[in-house]
């Protein structure tokens, strides 16, 4: 085999690759704004799925096919992260009980002229129950559901801004459907700044004892981390925060 050679057909494969991706990405930027205009979700996983599976179960040669999977899969994830950057979807935002979800949520929706969804109000309206009632009489596992489906329904609305409770991430699906339809931001509060302001009387999880809200944050963090597109200190004043998330915020009405 004559290396030069075979370098010279890979150099031309790449070509053709690289020019074929760009024209991809193109079209991606095209559904993005489709996708925005008829308000259809970010993601849609059957028809991710439906690509990698076509390619892969084309490829003739079984021990190619891994390679085929491994690759259109890299090409999928890729072009929906430049979907996420080219839609104006739902910003969601998660954190510790007290971060400042609520707070700077309202605040930045003003700032981006959207509409606000608290998801604890969103519920106590829905089921006519306190989450404090529904956590303690009906169970963590029924509130956590009901997290599910007021989510699930307010993705329907026009790309808003929505504060979740502390916990919203701690199931699965919830996490999957937010980052399906928009964009995650991870609202960092230093915990003795949040035991500052909060007022514990009306935070049924955190009633228990102070060490309990430090054992929470070292449980949660990694998880918040991991689930979010953006991490934003909420250290100083609200506006601060606010500018913060829409300076980091991509395609957004900055
Ligand atoms: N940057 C900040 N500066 C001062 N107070 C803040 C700040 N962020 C949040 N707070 C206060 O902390 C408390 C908890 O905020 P809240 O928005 O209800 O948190 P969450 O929705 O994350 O539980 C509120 O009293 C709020 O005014
Ligand atoms: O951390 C949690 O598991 C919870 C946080 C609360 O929301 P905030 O984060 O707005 O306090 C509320 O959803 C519920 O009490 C459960
Ligand atoms: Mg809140």
């Amino acid at each position: 085999m004559d290396i030069q050679e075979a370098r010279k057909k890979i150099d031309t494969i790449d070509a053709l690759l690289a020019e074929n991706y760009k024209k991809r990405l193109e079209i991606v930027a095209d559904i993005a704004k489709y996708k925005d205009e008829h308000q259809m979700p970010l993601i849609d996983e059957v028809r991710d799925t439906d690509i990698i599976a076509t390619h892969t179960n084309d490829c003739s040669d079984e021990k190619l096919r891994p390679y085929i999977e491994a690759y259109m899969s890299a090409v999928v994830s890729m072009s929906n992260e430049y979907l996420r950057e080219h839609m104006h979807q739902h910003i969601f935002l998660i954190g510790m009980p007290g971060a400042g979800k609520t707070t700077v949520g309202k605040a930045l929706s003003k700032e981006l002229n959207r509409d606000f969804y608290d998801l604890d109000l969103t519920i106590q309206e829905k089921t006519g129950k306190s989450i404090q009632n529904i956590i303690i009489y009906d169970g963590e596992e029924k509130f956590r559901q009901h997290e599910y489906d007021a989510i699930r329904e307010l993705i329907r609305n026009k790309p808003s801004v929505i504060a979740t409770g502390g916990g919203t991430v701690l199931s699965e699906k919830t996490v999957q459907i937010m980052r399906n339809n928009g964009i995650i931001v991870f609202v960092n509060r230093d915990v003795t700044q949040i035991l500052d302001d909060l007022d514990l009387e009306i935070r049924p999880l955190l009633k228990e004892s102070i060490e309990y809200i430090f054992r929470l944050y070292e449980e949660r963090y990694p998880l918040y981390e991991s689930v979010s597109h953006i991490k934003i200190g909420n250290e100083s004043n609200i506006s601060d925060t606010v500018q913060a998330i829409i300076e980091a915020l991509p395609n957004t009405e900055k």
